[in-house]
């Protein structure tokens, strides 16, 4: 359902969302008097293609089309979503919400990305409040699938449930906030944590690294998968989380946190966690720095879509309406995906482990495609890899888009052979082969028999299709 968006506002976050919005098959028109604004979005797109693909074990949609417009009418006009990404600073959203509302359709979704106005605000002198809502996202937007999804009673439910759909589609996991707060909820735990940080820093306990190593060995990693309360649920043990809370409770008394007092950000205080931050991490610049967290997240959330967990199982949800329908060919499209960065090795290219793993995808596709499906399997049939012969021609690299095509060379009774090749697909050059011999198998007995009449039908009729090839 892909469709027109509107950026208004093109930096870090605009950029994050044109990026979301035209790798998921969308059209965008961008608006942004900054004159740097095409440069700088050009840089996130450029980092998000490399990225977001890999999440993925099938190819993303088509890439829609950009175009930037010099002016806010232009960019919105005829956009079934508009996401506000200008400066924090409410008097300007609303300037922008007075000028857009102008020329927009009345249906179309204005999503806000503040990061801390609550909706009511910024619905506040708009002539049409009930479209506006605060669609909070995550840098790099991108990347991380949650939106703070704000509403108020002022918009109407079917212009809500519309939005849920829309940002589901784009791989995104809308968290809808009924009540709205100032920072909504994400926004508060940071603030906290940064809080703290900056006390930690100011009265000399820690160093910026020293912080950031205490959240990314730890905690930060246990987050990720569980969050905060399921984590501690396990952490109160077998007697669970009454027995934690009666053991922690009593450190809400003690001076373990400074919370409601804050730091005094005065130059000293600024200069200093600077001078740390530069000692850290100023021999990377902005753009390495975003590539190597791209890539760690890239490599966290496949791990966690290997676990079905969390963002990982958000993601393999997503993933299922990406499933292509294969063609009988020949030859038959059996995989078509882009190397995840995970795939890669110590000689800097895709390790020969991930070719095997890559052409038993493509035996997978084949399976489902001549009915030997999930279903076919769980009723106790299937077919094992006898034999595999893999040639390695050429190297792939992280972020390159390959294509396997395959003939079934042979289809009786209970063998079933298939020749793979795969390709680069921007070249079309054959990168390995593969030919593998599989035997059907009686998952009961564990011993190899004909297939279903059905299924040995579909795989003598394709064998009969591909032999001239
Ligand atoms: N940077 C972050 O980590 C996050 C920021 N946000 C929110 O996203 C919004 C934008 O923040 P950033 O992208 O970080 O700021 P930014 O400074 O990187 O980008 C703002 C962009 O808006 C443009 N702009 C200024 N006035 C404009 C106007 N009248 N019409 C159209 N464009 C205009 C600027 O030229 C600039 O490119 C803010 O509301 C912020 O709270 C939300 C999540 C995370
Ligand atoms: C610092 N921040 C308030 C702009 C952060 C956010 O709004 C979300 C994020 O990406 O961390």
């Amino acid at each position: 359902m892909a469709g027109t968006a509107a950026i208004i506002g093109g930096g870090v976050i605009g950029g994050g969302w044109a990026a979301r919005f035209l790798l998921n098959g969308w059209d965008v028109r961008v608006f942004d008097p900054d004159p740097e604004a095409t440069r700088k979005i050009g840089e996130v797109l450029d980092n998000a293609r490399n990225a977001l693909p890999m999440l993925y074990d099938f190819a993303l949609p088509d890439e829609g089309k950009l175009s930037f417009h010099p002016t806010m009418s232009e960019a919105v006009a005829g956009a079934e979503w508009i996401q506000e990404s200008v400066p924090e600073r409410l008097e300007l959203k609303r300037k922008v919400y007075q000028t857009l509302q102008e020329h927009c359709d009345a249906n179309a979704v204005i999503g806000s990305s503040t990061s801390g106005f609550k909706p009511s605000e910024l619905q506040g002198c708009a002539t049409r409040p009930d479209q506006i809502v605060v669609t909070h996202p995550f840098n790099p937007v991108y990347l991380l699938p949650l939106i703070e999804l704000v509403t108020t009673d002022r918009n109407p439910s079917e212009l809500i449930n519309g939005a849920k759909e829309t940002l589901t589609s784009l791989g995104l996991y809308p968290l809808h906030v009924k009540k709205e707060i100032d920072a909504h909820i994400a926004d508060r735990f940071l603030e906290a944590v940064w809080r703290e940080a900056l006390w930690l820093i100011k009265d000399g306990i820690a160093t910026t690294e020293e912080i950031d190593n205490a959240i990314r060995y730890g905690f930060g990693i246990r987050w990720a998968q569980m969050g905060l309360f399921e984590t501690y649920r396990v952490a109160g043990g077998e007697a669970g989380m009454k027995h934690f809370i009666d053991q922690f409770g009593p450190c809400l008394q003690w001076p373990w946190t400074k919370l409601m007092d804050v730091p005094e950000l005065t130059d000293e205080l600024a200069q200093m966690i600077a001078d740390q931050s530069d000692a850290q991490s100023g021999h990377l610049s902005i753009r390495e720095l975003e590539r190597k967290r791209d890539g760690n997240l890239i490599a966290m959330m496949r791990a966690l879509r290997q676990q079905d967990n969390a963002a990982g199982r958000l993601i393999n949800e997503h993933q299922a309406g990406l499933r292509p329908v294969l063609k009988d060919g020949p030859p038959i499209i059996s995989a078509r995906r882009v190397i995840p960065i995970d795939w890669t090795d110590y000689n800097g290219h895709m390790n020969e482990g991930r070719y095997g793993q890559l052409f038993s995808d493509a035996a997978d596709a084949i399976m489902t495609h001549v009915g030997a499906d999930d279903a076919y399997i769980a009723a106790g049939n299937s077919y094992f890899t006898a034999e595999t012969n893999i040639k390695f021609l050429s190297e792939a690299h992280a972020g390159e888009k390959v294509v396997v095509e395959s003939l079934v060379t042979q289809g009786e009774g209970k063998k079933l052979r298939c020749y793979h090749e795969m390709k680069r697909e921007a070249d079309g050059e054959i990168l390995a082969t593969s030919d593998q011999f599989m035997l059907h198998v009686n998952l009961e007995s564990r011993r190899s028999c004909d297939p279903l009449p059905e299924v040995l039908a579909r795989v003598e009729a394709l064998a009969a299709l591909h032999k001239e090839n």
